[in-house]
């Protein structure tokens, strides 16, 4: 599968996000609705990208029990979103519970059921965090890939991680189990506060599935020509 792009829609406002989508026009059609749009615009914003023939990927990263999380990833399934996430940390069973439910409640109402895709460790993130949580793995790249195999025995379609640890999770868990990879940054763009970066060029020679781009984009002054050449380098 090529890689695809996923673009980050974190705006205080609907007006704002709607503009982004307008200008990038039919260069995206997928968009990522987190957690600073989803309170302030989250209905009408889902439901402006999906009448505009877009795809949505609601990142939420439920983090909480079994039944809180499972109640609330049925709940967003009123949304038709095409992704959904939840953190890999809330454990196996809060993960089995939300594949399970979802899948049955698809099938009995006939609907297509979202990826499932688990947070495993955010690209914010790097080996001083696993020092200071006393996190008894080696190395990112380590942690991540033990994530990423319960992510997979609970029914998961996949995991965001940083795309420097795709190769290994394709190589351990195979082809077909989702990477969906924020912290990307062309060379041209700041690091802000991510910390396991990678270019789009390097993420599509890694073989993501899909890359969630945000700010290089959504804070430039010209986002579709930012797009633009963000593309192009994926397609190099
Ligand atoms: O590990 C993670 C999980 C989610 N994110 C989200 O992706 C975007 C990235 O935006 P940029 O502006 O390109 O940094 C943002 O919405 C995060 O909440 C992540 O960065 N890392």
């Amino acid at each position: 599968m090529d890689t695809k792009i996923i673009v980050a829609l974190d705006f205080p406002d609907f007006s704002k996000a709607a503009d982004l989508v307008t200008n990038l026009s039919d260069t995206v059609d997928f968009y990522k609705v987190g957690l600073e749009s989803f309170i302030s615009c989250g209905e009408k914003l889902i439901h402006f990208l999906k009448s505009n023939g877009k795809k949505v990927f609601l990142d939420l990263k439920f983090h909480d029990i079994p039944n809180t999380v499972a109640s609330a990833s049925l709940a967003s399934l009123k949304y038709d979103i095409d992704m959904l996430n939840v953190h890999a940390q809330g454990g196996s069973i809060m993960m089995s519970t939300v594949s399970s439910e979802i899948e049955n409640y698809c099938d009995k109402h006939s609907l297509q059921k979202p990826y499932l895709i688990a947070v495993t460790l955010l690209t914010s993130l790097n080996e001083t965090h696993l020092r200071e949580y006393k996190i008894n793995a080696k190395s990112t790249l380590e942690y991540v890939v033990d994530l990423a195999k319960i992510t997979q025995k609970s029914g998961f379609d996949g995991v965001v991680a940083s795309a420097r640890e795709v190769s290994a999770i394709k190589n351990t868990l195979g082809n077909d189990f989702l990477t969906v990879t924020p912290g990307i940054r062309p060379a041209w763009a700041a690091k802000n506060d991510q910390q396991r970066v990678v270019t789009p060029s390097e993420a599509s020679k890694l073989g993501c599935d899909y890359i969630v781009i945000g700010r290089p984009i959504t804070a430039s002054s010209k986002p579709y020509k930012a797009a633009e050449k963000i593309l192009e380098e994926l397609n190099d």
